[in-house]
């Protein structure tokens, strides 16, 4: 249950009224997600999605609001922060940071074909496109000085083979991220977690359209390959050996690449960014299962397969689509 903060119908009405979105209809508790509170809102002008930030501050927050604001000022279908009469995105409910934004339409598609991550991999180069311009700067908070700080808090819970696995590739990450060819690939803003369940898709089974990303909350900026190898893990993948589907992530880089074509250092670089992202996702998975954090309410994700993942990205090395 993701309903932490409880939002009265007059509050919501309130709200819904300051940021002219018409009469409140209905208002209920979104049970999925496990960082926040979310409702849908209804009003007689449409749907909507109200979230109260259990985590990030009034600080944190305009980097991801704006970033989706931009995103969808760029025609990018992200849900888009609805503004009060003075452009104000961040709103405040019972002492919290909150957002309204529009409400995707369709459902995640947990078990994608081609034709899904087609459509995922071109909109995720035109999503990067379009963040080129976008003037805040934050770094990924799950990259690289991340891992560093993590892994030694976790390392104690492991066994012998699992701690030379995580030391050692955590000792090949740093050395690649020193390299020139590294420093050359290209960035900017990346969602850094777009799996299959932060995707939305519409229309009848075989025929689906891609409605949208959301949750933006990992967001931050980094290598663009970072972003494309956090969703080729996900969503070209063998969940239960964690290989590789070539005919998925050939049709996603594909796609990727119809709308921005990769550079030489980013084709050099793709197998050892797969190890990256496989990495990035052990250390959080083992992070949330070792050490839970007393807001969880939900079991924390599996890590060992991003451990298997993470092994077979080594043994079998993926250098995309020739
Ligand atoms: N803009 C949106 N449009 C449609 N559904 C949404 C939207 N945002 C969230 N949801 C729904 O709410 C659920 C929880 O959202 P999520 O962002 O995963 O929560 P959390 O931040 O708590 O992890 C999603 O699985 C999805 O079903
Ligand atoms: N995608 C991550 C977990 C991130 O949490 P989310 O539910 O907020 O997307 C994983 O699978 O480990």
């Amino acid at each position: 249950m993701a309903v932490f903060t409880e939002v009265s119908r007059e509050e919501a009405a309130a709200l819904a009224q300051r940021l002219s979105l018409g009469s409140l209809t209905d208002l209920r508790g979104i049970t999925a997600g496990i960082e926040n509170t979310n409702y849908f809102l209804s009003t007689d002008r449409g749907e909507w999605v109200l979230t109260v930030f259990e985590r990030l501050t009034f600080e944190q927050l305009p980097f991801y609001l704006q970033l989706m604001k931009h995103l969808a000022r760029r025609e990018i279908p992200v849900p888009d922060p609805q503004a009060d009469a003075d452009g104000v995105i961040l709103h405040r409910l019972g002492g919290k940071p909150a957002a309204v934004v529009n409400r995707l339409q369709g459902r995640s598609q947990l078990a994608p074909a081609s034709w899904h991550c087609e459509q995922v991999g071109r909109m995720l180069a035109r999503m990067h496109l379009a963040g080129r311009d976008y003037p805040l700067h934050q770094p990924n908070l799950r990259g690289l000085d991340w891992w560093i700080e993590t892994v030694p808090v976790v390392l104690p819970h492991l066994a012998p083979e699992q701690r030379t696995l995580l030391e050692d590739e955590l000792f090949f990450q740093r050395s690649v991220a020193e390299t020139p060819a590294n420093e050359a690939l290209p960035r900017g803003p990346v969602h850094a977690d777009l799996f299959r369940d932060n995707v939305m898709f519409d229309g009848l089974p075989g025929h689906e359209k891609l409605t949208g990303f959301f949750d933006f909350y990992f967001a931050g900026v980094d290598a663009w390959l970072f972003d494309l190898a956090v969703c080729l893990n996900d969503w070209c993948i063998d969940l239960s050996t964690g290989r590789l589907d070539e005919l998925r992530a050939a049709a996603f880089v594909q796609a990727y690449e119809d709308e921005r074509a990769l550079t030489h250092d980013e084709l050099r670089l793709l197998p050892a960014m797969l190890r990256a992202a496989a990495l990035r996702f052990w250390i959080s998975r083992l992070w949330d299962f070792h050490l839970p954090r007393e807001a969880s309410m939900l079991q924390p994700h599996d890590p060992t397969h991003f451990e298997r993942v993470l092994r077979e990205r080594i043994a079998n090395p993926w250098h995309g689509v020739s």
